[in-house]
């Protein structure tokens, strides 16, 4: 995948302002109104009660906050938090060993947990459901399992895609979210702070102006406050008037509505290839030179979400109002 300004995934220099930016309690993150409002509750009775809180699952596209919270939760919590990935986890015994090692009420971070491997999925099942490892002892005829007591601990699950959980471990979390992308003014909001942290100074109306561009994600929003800064910086004195930031977005090349080059590339061949679709995935991936899962997993949930696109089980459909946006007359026998 390219590397793009508006890409929700992660680039090398941005992962240690993420944690200058990471807000690390609930009140301070922004937005996602009911998962907070829910975790709160669930929380609070956890703490009460003296248990562990409940398995929690969070999902949703890239940049939306999984990780955030995750951490969130076992600062809320007053917890360790040992943070892993699927795939980093490649055999049954890692697993065992992470488990092993938790202090009771600890959160065991499991990111991209759809990649676990299914053996190691497997450990998995008896430590959520009963606080156990079974381990096998021995080879052949005299192997027996012997079950070892864990600490309660709580497993908080991250992923972009839900639908490749399998059945059995979806249905072991107790607390399941889905993140939303965020609203305009509460990503404007979230550059504000961002400027604050970055002791830099933002009319209301240039944060309104990042915020629109941002593609309903927040580390969007941080990542083009930090180009419009350094282009306030090196052609301003710094300060980010609405002046400043329209210029600097319209040198990054990303749209009014957020969409930057492939995103039209994607759009413009399923219009002239394809007469607007509908095309399958794949075709629509071979053809710009994409692949399928990124542009299901990054490109595509946005442009769905503004209703640019549509999904019939046929494949992708471009909207009239994309047509309107890209100002391509619409074809008037589409109805
Ligand atoms: N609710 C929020 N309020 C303020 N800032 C936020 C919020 N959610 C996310 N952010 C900011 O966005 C950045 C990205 O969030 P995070 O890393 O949690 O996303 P993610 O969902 O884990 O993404 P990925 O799927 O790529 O792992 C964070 O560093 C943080 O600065
Ligand atoms: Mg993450």
């Amino acid at each position: 995948m390219e590397d793009r300004i508006i890409s929700a995934n992660l680039m090398m220099e941005d992962q240690v302002e993420e944690l200058s930016l990471r807000p690390r309690y609930l009140s301070e993150y922004i937005g996602q109104n009911q998962i907070k409002e829910n975790l709160k509750i669930y929380i609070e009775a956890a703490k009460m009660r003296k248990e562990a809180l409940d398995h929690v699952l969070l999902y949703g596209p890239p940049g939306l906050g999984k990780t955030t919270l995750a951490n969130i939760v076992a600062n809320e919590l007053g917890v360790n938090l040992r943070t892993t990935s699927g795939p980093a986890i490649e055999r049954p015994g890692d697993l065992a060993a992470l488990l092993t090692n938790l202090q009771e009420g600890d959160v065991l971070f499991i990111d991209e947990i759809h990649r676990l491997h299914r053996t190691v999925e497997e450990v998995l099942y008896p430590a959520m459901e009963d606080s156990a490892l079974d381990i096998m002892i021995g080879k052949g005829p005299s192997a027996r399992s012997v079950r070892l007591d864990l600490p309660p601990f709580t497993l908080v699950g991250a992923t972009t895609r839900a639908g490749l959980l399998s059945a059995p471990l979806r249905d072991r979390f107790g607390i399941v979210s889905r993140l939303e992308f965020y609203t305009m003014e509460e990503l404007s909001y979230i550059v504000s702070r961002g400027a604050d942290i970055f002791g830099i100074q933002i009319v209301g109306d240039a944060a309104d102006e990042i915020a629109l561009r941002s593609r309903g994600t927040p580390r969007i929003a941080n990542r083009l406050l930090k180009r419009v800064r350094d282009y306030a910086q090196v052609r301003g004195d710094g300060m980010i008037t609405e002046a400043v930031a329209g210029e600097a977005l319209q040198m990054l090349q990303v749209d009014p509505k957020g969409l930057d080059m492939i995103d039209h590339k994607m759009l413009n061949a399923m219009i002239t290839g394809f007469r607007g679709g509908p095309v399958g995935l794949d075709t629509i991936a071979a053809t710009i030179g994409e692949e399928s899962q990124t542009i299901e997993d990054v490109y595509e949930p946005y442009l769905l979400q503004i209703g640019y696109l549509q999904r019939t089980p046929r494949g992708r459909i471009v909207t009239a109002a994309a047509y309107n946006h890209l100002g391509i007359p619409y074809p008037e026998d589409r109805g």
